[in-house]
């Protein structure tokens, strides 16, 4: 069985803030940052997308210069503290960003937004998990492409979308609406190129904080029994109450923005979701 994957919503964080934002969940253990890009679909949300590009693609892709020290600040605890000694030492000759970074992550300590801005900015590659809701998927390859992104969905054109994808290094997926018949995704599983995930929408897209649809689980279901190893994603009204639902479907990956963003220990929501995937696949 493929493993939990959870992905926050960024439709829910605070889009001023999103680069702390997008570090402060994967500090809460984020597997993946979820990224609707709704141009041309939800007029209101138009400004997203300029956000996107400067505050979070951009961030993790000059990021990857640095990238061995956000793997060294994960397994080696005694590095950072190291470092701490020497940012008290060297703290006026060198700048100590990278001090602040492993501070913020070891210690728990508050650093100021901008340091916390700069942080991700330098240190975090996230997987972003992208969501595209747009008329012409295939002019978002390329720029998507060229940043740390490697999730997409797609609904149409779908033949040349995988492989144009596929070139970029980035993985295809494809979502299908409340509406959609789950039939309809077949071909693209079962063809020579096929996608390597399906997003169950369990809610009409458009907007965080809408109620769970739990009649998408068939879908679900219908899904795993005919692909035991396919990444299932589910997205709308996950939280506590409607997380086993999911699970026990067949879903692993799954997408949540109001009850993560929304909680007093986002960190306790992002487990609470990875036990529950990991207890319904012992159990089925
Ligand atoms: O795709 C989405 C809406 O189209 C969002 O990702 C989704 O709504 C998450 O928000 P919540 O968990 O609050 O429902």
């Amino acid at each position: 069985m493929p493993k939990a994957k959870i992905a926050p919503s960024m439709l829910s964080s605070d889009f001023a803030n999103l680069a702390s934002e997008a570090a402060r969940m994967l500090h809460c253990g984020a597997d993946w940052l979820h990224m609707d890009i709704m141009l041309n679909y939800v007029l209101m949300l138009r400004p997203i997308f300029p956000i996107i590009f400067s505050n979070i693609l951009l961030g993790p892709f000059l990021g990857s210069i640095a990238g061995w020290v956000d793997t060294l600040s994960r397994i080696l605890p005694s590095v950072l503290l190291l470092f701490k000694v020497l940012e008290s030492t060297l703290s006026n000759i060198l700048l100590p960003l990278c001090f602040v970074t492993l501070n913020l992550d070891v210690m728990g300590v508050g650093v100021s937004q901008l340091k916390e801005e700069v942080l991700f900015f330098f240190f975090c590659r996230a997987y972003l998990d992208c969501h595209l809701m747009v008329t012409n998927p295939l002019d978002y390859v390329e720029p998507l492409g060229k940043s740390w992104c490697f999730r997409f969905y797609i609904s149409h054109n779908w033949q040349e979308l995988v492989q144009q994808i596929r070139s970029k290094g980035m993985t295809p997926g494809v979502a299908l609406k409340p509406g959609t018949p789950v039939e309809e995704v077949y071909p693209l599983l079962d063809g020579e190129n096929p996608v390597e995930m399906v997003l169950v929408m369990t809610v009409e897209p458009g907007f965080g904080g809408q109620k769970f649809l739990p009649e998408m689980m068939d879908k679900v279901h219908a899904l795993r029994k005919k692909y035991p190893s396919l990444d299932i994603e589910v997205d709308g009204g996950l939280g506590a109450s409607t997380i086993d639902m999911a699970a026990s479907a067949g879903a692993n990956c799954i997408v949540a923005g109001s009850s993560v963003f929304g909680a007093a220990e986002p960190a306790q929501v992002i487990s609470l979701m990875r036990k529950s995937v990991d207890v319904a696949q012992l159990v089925n």
